[in-house]
């Protein structure tokens, strides 16, 4: 099923049930699921069935960053499992997201391929430290323009730089944007952060929300508060 909300729950679990056992109490009309490293490496494509199979369209977050023809191999490994969505790191460069692209082309698959520019848990210092001078929003927007120029349907970068990139790739250019928290939220690891009305207002595409949900108390109840401060913008 697809949906017209921006959600998509993470789904950071340590095992298949846990992470199922969320999944039941989600509806695939409001949201939609991220499949991640952690869950991923213990439960296996198994996830993704079972997510399916439930009607969820599911994001495979693994941030594949290898040589070209190994990126490409794991791309199409997982458009061919149905995802809706996976991830490349722009770092690998022009030759590794084109031969991705051209990779899920020649065997027409639809998945949306997008590229993460700087993590959000990373600010100016952190970026120093791997021997990057630009601030995160100039590394951010260099790193965009490369994953559009390459033939990525969008990338994965934090609100705060979504209102600049909308400009320079326009509205269709996917802004897919983790370090959502709401206001009231733990900031946890996660560094360039925004609320959800406020990251949408910049130009989100869509929100990844995990540990707000997840960790919650009530996560129906947290979830309920993301959606109405949404439906209240
Ligand atoms: O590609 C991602 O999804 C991602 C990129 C990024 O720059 N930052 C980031 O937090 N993520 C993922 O988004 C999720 C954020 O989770 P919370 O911080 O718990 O809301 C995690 O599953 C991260 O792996």
């Amino acid at each position: 099923m697809s949906t017209a909300s921006p959600l998509i729950i993470a789904l950071d679990y340590t095992s298949l049930d846990a992470a199922l056992c969320m999944a039941d109490r989600l509806d695939p009309a409001r949201c939609r699921l991220k499949v991640g490293k952690e869950l991923f490496t213990r439960s296996g494509p198994d996830v993704l069935e079972a997510l399916h199979g439930r009607g969820f369209e599911v994001f495979l977050d693994l941030k594949f960053h290898d040589i070209p023809n190994t990126v490409a191999g794991a791309v199409q490994a997982a458009a061919e499992q149905g995802v809706w969505m996976v991830n490349v790191h722009a770092g690998g460069g022009r030759r590794m997201m084109e031969a991705a692209r051209a990779r899920l082309e020649q065997h027409a698959l639809s998945t949306h391929l997008i590229a993460v520019t700087v993590l959000t848990s990373m600010q100016a210092g952190d970026l120093a430290e791997v021997g990057v001078s630009a601030t995160p929003a100039e590394q951010v927007e260099r790193l965009a323009v490369l994953a559009r120029d390459s033939g990525m349907d969008g990338v994965v970068c934090s609100a705060r730089e979504a209102e600049r990139l909308r400009a320079l790739c326009g509205d269709r250019f996917l802004k897919v944007t983790p370090g959502i928290r709401p206001a009231t939220a733990d900031a946890g690891d996660q560094r360039r952060i925004m609320t959800p009305a406020a990251a949408m207002a910049a130009g989100s595409t869509h929100l990844v929300v995990g540990r707000p949900v997840t960790q919650a108390d009530d996560p129906m109840a947290a979830l309920a508060a993301i959606e109405s401060e949404l439906d209240a913008r």
